[in-house]
């Protein structure tokens, strides 16, 4: 299984952010995509999910025995958002969650309470998603990539706001998920603390717009 982008461009509004972007990345292989504020890390990971429109180039998932050409089908997609209702408990959140996305071929996800447990809040699962911190909100949004088996990992500022240990459990779930044959693609500042990553680096705006002029 590759994850491969091929002549990647984008615009948002009538602004071209970045062009003619390429890379593959391998089942077991984590790209970590850099760049200053703006630059358009979080344009290009939308336009790998599929939430935005590629101006040009494609994304696609090559597996040998499930092809998969919207890549969005077989992913988790992190944003900067944790996409869980704040009345709802932790619980019902991250079922909900489950039964939505539900297994894409070749794995399964965890149990609630595994996931719970493997992020490191066991015993919180019945309190309502708006009474935890910030941290522990976005330990539990890292919850919901567990629930469910996709692939694909794609992962905006995952640790942003995070301490020391959660940025270390982070780096152990991804590093779990690669070891499974999942692909992650990850944009952020911070060192995400895996080993051999390859990286994309974003050269921005005016990068972008030399290559036009
Ligand atoms: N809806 C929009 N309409 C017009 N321009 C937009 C829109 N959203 C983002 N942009 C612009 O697109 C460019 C790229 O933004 P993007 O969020 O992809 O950058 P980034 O590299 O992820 O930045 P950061 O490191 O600050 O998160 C920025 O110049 C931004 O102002």
């Amino acid at each position: 299984m590759r994850l491969v982008a091929e002549g990647l461009s984008a615009k948002r509004g009538e602004d071209l952010i970045f062009q003619d972007i390429s890379f593959e990345i391998a089942r077991g292989e984590a790209l970590v995509v850099k760049g200053p504020n703006g630059s358009g890390k979080s344009t290009l990971l939308r336009v790998v999910a599929g939430l935005l429109p590629a101006e040009a180039g494609s994304a696609k998932l090559l597996a040998a025995a499930h092809p998969v050409e919207r890549v969005g089908e077989a992913a988790h997609y992190l944003g900067h958002r944790n996409a869980m209702k704040r009345e709802l408990t932790v619980a019902e959140n991250l079922g909900f969650w489950k039964s939505f996305f539900g297994d894409f071929a070749g794995g399964a996800g965890m149990s609630v309470t595994e996931a719970v447990e493997a992020v490191g809040l066991g015993g919180i699962a019945h309190l309502p998603f708006g009474y935890l911190s910030a941290g522990q909100q976005r330990r539990m949004a890292m919850a919901k990539l567990l629930v469910s088996w996709r692939p694909v990992w794609i992962l905006d500022e995952p640790t942003a706001a995070l301490d020391a240990a959660a940025e270390t459990m982070f780096a152990g779930l991804v590093t779990a998920h690669l070891a499974r044959g999942g692909i992650a693609l990850a944009a952020t500042h911070q060192p995400l603390g895996l080993e051999g990553v390859k990286e994309l680096r974003m050269t921005g705006f005016a990068g972008a717009m030399e290559d036009v002029w």
